[in-house]
């Protein structure tokens, strides 16, 4: 849930220290759907330094359930550990004796940001009254973060899955802003088939007794059973079909017994610790908020088609699928390197699928060497 920070304007900090989150009251935001959020704030962390120039902030952005703590231990204002371990760091391949890095909590969000379970300026919950947001809106909000912290131009924009959404969408909104893009197991606008898992998934959470239209936060008991169910059908899409047969096949965990004793397997019991943790975690109104940002992605939307899009953005753009992945299969990523001349594929070998960009950090933490920190220093 949100922890909500003091009501101010301007930027407070739960501590200076690299990695403690902090805040930054950005204003009033005018929305694509006509509707404006007022005294938006955004939770961000950094590491590093801004150099004179300014021109050495990298931007990470996090997926669907990720936030703004890419590294670190779990702590106040992080229920989990970072999840892109060991990436940032001195001498990591986001080195920070050489580059300010950046990871803000998305818009919409629940660890710090506005978002449904933040209070509205009447002091109650946002819930069923928080606004539609698309991830164009995310972008245009991170964009005044930027400002806020001196930052014209990114030396890079780096992410994966929603966080890869917000990479490309930075480059079709302000291609004079990034000079390099990595976008992993991304695409450029939501398939309809991830549009139909993201139905299944919202419908499970609003249609929880619980879920009281999103005005759950002063009650005993939330929509925790709705949002544990969307995990588990997002959780399948995110893994392929080889690996949940190599990892479970049809093996039966022998305790707590199955009701009526129906087997319970192995696979069943791995799919209700994923849901019982993310709701544990996290908040169902921002998952569904998130999920409809998702579905809104499109940066194709008002400038023709993906060349089009992608033709005024003069940087480099490295788009890398998971060879594994049906969610974000690579032909939504090979269609973005056919539409931008000179853009780069880099492909990701795992048997995970979608979660790849996740779990195979050694292969993330070379591409981030080899084609995004190396060239700087030459
Ligand atoms: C790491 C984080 O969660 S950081 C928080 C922010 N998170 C994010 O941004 C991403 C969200 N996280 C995720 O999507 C996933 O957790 C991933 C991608 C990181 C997980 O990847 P993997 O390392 O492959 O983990 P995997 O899917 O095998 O799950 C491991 C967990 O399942 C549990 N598990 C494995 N098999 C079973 C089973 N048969 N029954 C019950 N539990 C099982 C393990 O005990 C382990 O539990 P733990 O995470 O509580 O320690
Ligand atoms: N498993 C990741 C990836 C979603 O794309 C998450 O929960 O954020």
């Amino acid at each position: 849930m949100t922890t909500r920070p003091p009501t101010s304007s301007g930027s407070w900090r739960d501590g200076d220290h690299p990695g403690r989150r902090k805040f930054v009251t950005i204003g009033d935001l005018d929305l694509e759907s006509g509707d404006r959020l007022p005294d938006v704030v955004l939770a961000y962390e950094t590491w590093g330094r801004l150099d004179e120039t300014g021109d050495n902030a990298i931007l990470v952005e996090h997926a669907l359930t990720g936030d703004s703590h890419v590294v670190g231990p779990a702590g106040p204002g992080h229920p989990t550990a970072g999840w892109w371990p060991d990436l940032i760091g001195s001498g990591a391949p986001l080195d920070t004796d050489e580059f300010f890095v950046v990871a803000i909590n998305v818009l919409g969000g629940c660890q710090g940001s506005t978002g449904p379970g933040a209070r509205a300026a009447d002091g109650r919950a946002w819930g069923s009254r928080f606004p539609r947001v698309t991830i164009r809106d995310q972008v245009n909000a991170e964009a005044r973060l930027a400002d806020e912290l001196g930052i014209r131009t990114w030396h890079t924009v780096i992410g994966g899955s929603m966080g890869g959404m917000r990479t490309l969408e930075w480059v079709a909104s302000f291609p004079d802003r990034v000079a390099t893009a990595v976008a992993l197991a991304a695409s450029g606008y939501a398939t309809a088939e991830q549009i139909g898992w993201s139905q299944a998934q919202i419908l499970a959470i609003r249609n929880d007794p619980w879920f009281a239209d999103g005005d759950y936060y002063d009650r005993a008991q939330g929509p925790e059973a709705g949002l544990g169910i969307a995990r588990r059908i997002a959780h399948i899409t995110y893994r392929s079909e080889p690996e949940l047969h190599q990892r479970f096949d049809r093996d039966v965990r022998d305790e707590p017994a199955g009701d009526n004793g129906r087997p319970r397997y192995a696979v069943e019991s791995y799919l209700d610790h994923h849901g019982g943790k993310l709701a544990g975690r996290f908040d169902a109104n921002s998952y569904a908020v998130l999920s409809e940002a998702m579905n809104s992605h499109d940066i194709t939307r008002g400038r023709e088609g993906l060349r089009e899009a992608l033709a005024p953005f003069a940087g480099r753009l490295i788009v890398a699928p998971v060879d594994s992945d049906r969610l974000y299969p690579p032909r939504l990523s090979e269609e973005l390197v056919e539409a931008k001349p000179g853009a780069e594929l880099v492909t990701i070998n795992s048997l995970v699928g979608h979660d790849g960009f996740l779990t195979e950090v050694e292969q993330v933490a070379d591409l981030l060497r080899s084609v995004v920190v190396a060239p700087r220093r030459h």
